[in-house]
């Protein structure tokens, strides 16, 4: 069996130790070649490293055949979600928009348009809203438990996760999905997220991906409009929703505010199977979430999977207007990366930023800038993920499920995780067997 410790983390320091010849010299000479390939092939760590080995938090590099401004650390983060110095505007690379984004959703927006379309977001998200999700999300997870126990057969979990949480956001926003259409649906999903940094055919898959979601998710909100058969729910108030200028959004751009909550729903999944990874690693840790019914330990466990494991390398952004920082001038228009990965496991933040602790989240919260899996500063003022509160909710039950309502075992498997797959998963998707009702259910 491979063992997860070694494994579940994609190991940086060799490729840093290489690379430490630091400087000015490194700036100059890095900065005349195009970094994209280097990029792709290390996703979660070049940023970073190439900032330790340069002893600075911001520099520039080719990128895409573009000069591209790089930050990293939770100073940088800070002027990174300053809205009078970064824009989204022309921020997200065209394969981004291609597959992952869509065209005109409210990733793509600044100031007053993007302050109410975000505040359409946020009011989703409210703790009753994300209760109805969850109880729809648990019984999902006890009837498939059941069924993984009743036939005997082994589970890749990511697969089956994925499915799940279609199953359930799609209920709980009111698109009406059966259970035969879950596979298909989960599917197109599943290739807005995998296909931005793929090349050759994956890519080419989520572009016709995204295609096929943008028409699908349309014909929703034009039903919606036209029935009240949505009423009271998520796809309502999308399709119900007036931009700035009073008028409703265009079909298309309300089908990609849709699916901006379909997608990243199905999305939790990695950090479902990231969860069962840690679980599987830290046996006492399983243990502890198992017998204690302490939502600390839970918050704690959960926060450290966010922070430990490699989901989203970057965010981007462009230069609103000519500044200087550190020493270093942003010029207008430039693009912008900010390393969040890279943030999250910055040494001069997080004490041995490589190990998995969930227990230095106990009786501390984290910052806005120091903590950045879901991106920092405010959810209503800028960017940052309105998802969080979600995500960390479906994580939970996920945790419960998974300790409390299943006993499994966990056969031989590749459990490494690609450091050049993003965003990452383990290779096997982690496969469990032999799963049994924990004491008939009723742990
Ligand atoms: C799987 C876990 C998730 C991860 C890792 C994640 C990560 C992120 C990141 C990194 C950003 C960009 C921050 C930035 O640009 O500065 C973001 C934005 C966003 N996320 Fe999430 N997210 C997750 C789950 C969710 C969920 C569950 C939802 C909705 C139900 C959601 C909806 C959004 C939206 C709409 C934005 C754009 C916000 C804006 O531009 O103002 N995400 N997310």
């Amino acid at each position: 069996m491979v063992d997860v410790r070694e494994t579940s983390q994609v190991d940086e320091r060799a490729a840093d130790e290489r690379a430490a010849d630091g400087g000015a010299r490194g700036v100059r000479f890095v900065d005349r070649l195009d970094a994209t390939v280097p990029f792709l092939l290390r996703p979660y760590g070049l940023l970073s490293a190439r900032a330790r080995r340069f002893g600075r938090d911001v520099y520039d590099m080719r990128l895409l055949m573009q000069r591209t401004t790089c930050m990293t650390g939770a100073d940088a983060a800070e002027v990174f979600y300053d809205p009078r110095r970064f824009v989204r505007a022309g921020a997200a690379p065209r394969r981004l928009r291609a597959t992952l984004f869509g065209e005109g959703g409210v990733q793509t927006l600044d100031g007053e348009r993007h302050r109410a379309r975000k505040e359409l977001f946020m009011s989703l998200m409210t703790p009753e809203a994300r209760d109805d999700l969850c109880d729809i999300a648990a019984r999902l997870w006890r009837e498939r438990i059941a069924a993984w126990a009743a036939d005997g057969r082994r589970v890749v979990l990511f697969d089956e996760v994925s499915e799940l949480l279609c199953e359930a956001v799609c209920a709980w926003t009111g698109v009406p999905v059966t259970r035969r259409q879950v596979p298909a649906v989960t599917r197109v999903l599943l290739s807005l997220i995998d296909s931005p940094a793929a090349v050759g055919p994956r890519y080419l898959r989520g572009r016709a991906a995204r295609r096929l979601a943008d028409r699908w998710a349309a014909g929703h909100v034009v039903r919606a409009r036209e029935s009240e058969t949505a009423e009271g729910t998520a796809l309502e108030r999308i399709a119900g929703f007036t931009d700035a200028d009073g008028l409703p959004l265009p079909p298309q751009v309300a089908a990609v505010e849709l699916l901006n909550v379909l997608r990243p729903t199905v999305a939790v999944a990695r950090f479902v199977v990231f969860s069962a990874l840690a679980l599987h690693g830290n046996p006492s840790w399983r243990r502890r979430l198992q017998d204690e019914d302490v939502p600390e330990t839970m918050e704690a466990f959960v926060q450290e999977v966010r922070r430990f494991y490699p989901f989203f390398p970057v965010a981007a952004a462009r230069v609103a207007r000519d500044f200087t920082w550190r020493g270093h001038h942003f010029q207008k228009g430039r693009r912008a990366l900010l390393d969040l990965h890279g943030t999250d496991h910055d040494p001069r933040l997080w004490d041995r930023p490589e190990q998995f602790r969930p227990e230095r989240f106990l009786g501390w919260e984290p910052d806005a800038y120091s903590f950045v899996p879901q991106g920092g500063g405010d959810h209503y003022e800028g960017h940052r993920c309105p998802g969080e509160w979600v995500t960390k909710d479906l994580m939970k039950l996920s945790i419960t499920a998974l300790t409390r309502w299943a006993d499994y075992t966990v056969p031989a498997q590749d459990l490494r995780i690609p450091p050049w797959s993003a965003p990452a998963l383990p290779k096997s998707g982690f496969v469990i067997a032999q799963v049994r009702l924990a004491n008939g259910g009723e742990r």
